[in-house]
């Protein structure tokens, strides 16, 4: 067979100054689709992440009757169907490397009453869907695929769907969303019970959209009672910027001597901001300029300044808040002074790439002291001192985006580079990240 893999030495770098932009929040482009596809009427979508992830989502939505468009400007239109009047796709839905877009649209196909496969890289097609299953067969969906519960997998929605009380057992947005998304169009109350909180994108977005969604907060769990028959009023949203994508520039800018780099328009809702305080505690200069409010969520500018990083024991509790920073985290430490540990991040092994595993083999390579723990890694840092991996050493990415965008920072901080096997995995959640990285080091 053909090796289309795209290999990239990301070689050590000058400062990072400037200003630069990232692309839109990932989670929310996935929303706005979504939610605009049940609105009737016309939704605009501002700044929506062009990423593949992101155009599995649209393309799903067509194909079950929405009409997804960009415009000339940029901006992205959508005519809803309506909650309940999704069609029966005549494919397979082909959901690329995508978890949320699987894991929330089989939600949403579980409450109509439509059949669809989904199917899915090799990636996506090993990790665990019973995830989701489980609490939308009580709802009263059907799935038929293997009994390992990944993909492909076949969703037999059913209408009037059965209302349940859920309580989550992994701490996970995507499941807690598709519950969420299959009550829209479930009649009475359809309730999830959080023990821990985790992004509340769809939380605050269904209650733009005119839905009737009730937070109660009590004794650290959250519980929400997604109100069903709901209608949904179309929609002008503005996306800002992924922090998930912003921690990339933040962690190069702090390891790279000399940086001087503002980082603009970065969403920081706190249920996804947890990196940038980790790394304030680290020691990182990272100041909030031109606070603001887009789109229903905190932004801010982010100004990050090279600064010598010390090891800390991370606390478990916030790994929900930087869920997906975790591998770039793992670069910082890696350069930081003394040792870092990680605990409790056993949901790290159902990404994309078994991210703990990974980032162990792809840090010790790049030459970092790393310790691979069931449940997270400890990393004794150089203390600034640049990386110096073995000549032949090559990142195995593993269609992993976060893997090649976290190794290529580790490039920049290394004495002799860093060669990572495959950057096409990084056009699933930022597809200008090489651009901007050499616009920002030059
Ligand atoms: O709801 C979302 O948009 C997401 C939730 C998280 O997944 P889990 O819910 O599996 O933790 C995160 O890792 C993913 O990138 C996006
Ligand atoms: C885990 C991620 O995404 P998904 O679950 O949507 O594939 C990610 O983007 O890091």
């Amino acid at each position: 067979m053909q090796d289309h893999s795209r290999p990239h030495r990301f070689l050590p770098s000058g400062p990072l100054t400037g200003r630069v932009r990232v692309p839109g929040d990932k989670s929310i482009s996935h929303r706005s689709i979504m939610l605009g596809a049940l609105a009737v009427g016309e939704t605009r979508v501002a700044g929506l992440l062009e990423g593949e992830d992101v155009l599995a989502t649209a393309a799903a939505m067509q194909a079950m009757g929405a009409q997804v468009e960009r415009k000339p400007d940029g901006s992205w239109s959508i005519h809803g169907v309506g909650v309940g009047g999704l069609l029966q796709p005549h494919s397979s839905l082909e959901m690329g490397n995508s978890g949320t877009s699987t894991r929330l649209l089989m939600g949403l196909v579980a409450s109509h009453g439509i059949t669809a496969t989904f199917t899915g890289d090799a990636s996506l097609s090993g990790r665990p869907m019973g995830r989701v299953t489980e609490p939308l067969s009580l709802m009263g969906a059907q799935f038929h695929g293997n009994a390992r519960g990944t993909l492909p997998l076949t969703t037999e929605g059913i209408c009037p769907a059965v209302p349940i009380a859920y309580r989550l057992p992994v701490a996970s947005a995507q499941v807690k969303s598709a519950i969420m998304l299959a009550g829209l169009n479930t009649p009475g109350i359809t309730t999830v019970i959080e023990p821990v909180p985790t992004r509340d994108h769809s939380e605050r977005m269904l209650a733009g959209f005119g839905a009737k969604v009730e937070i109660e907060e009590a004794d650290g769990e959250r519980i929400i009672r997604v109100h069903g028959d709901a209608e949904l009023r179309p929609q002008e949203i503005e996306v800002p910027g992924d922090p998930s994508s912003a921690a990339f520039f933040a962690v190069a800018a702090l390891l790279v001597e000399g940086s001087d780099l503002v980082i603009e328009n970065v969403g920081l809702n706190p249920t996804r901001a947890g990196l940038f305080d980790v790394l304030r505690k680290m020691g990182g200069s990272i100041e909030e300029l031109n606070a603001r409010e887009v789109g229903g969520e905190p932004v801010a500018d982010l100004h990050v300044r090279h600064s010598l990083l010390n090891g800390i024991d991370v606390d478990p509790a916030i790994a929900p808040s930087m869920i997906d920073e975790f591998p770039v985290l793992f670069v910082a430490a890696a350069l930081a002074k003394g040792r870092t540990t990680t605990t409790g991040l056993e949901e790290l092994r159902v990404k994309e790439s078994d991210r703990i595993a990974t980032m162990a083999a792809a840090l010790s390579g790049a030459g970092a002291q790393v310790e691979e723990r069931d449940d997270g890694l400890v990393i004794h840092g150089t203390g600034g001192a640049p990386l110096r991996g073995s000549a032949n050493s090559r990142t195995k990415t593993r269609l992993d985006h976060r893997i090649a965008m976290s190794m290529a920072i580790a490039g920049l901080a290394s004495q002799d580079g860093v060669e990572v096997d495959d950057t096409r995995p990084i056009a699933t959640s930022f597809p200008n990240f090489m651009d901007l990285l050499a616009g920002a080091e030059a």
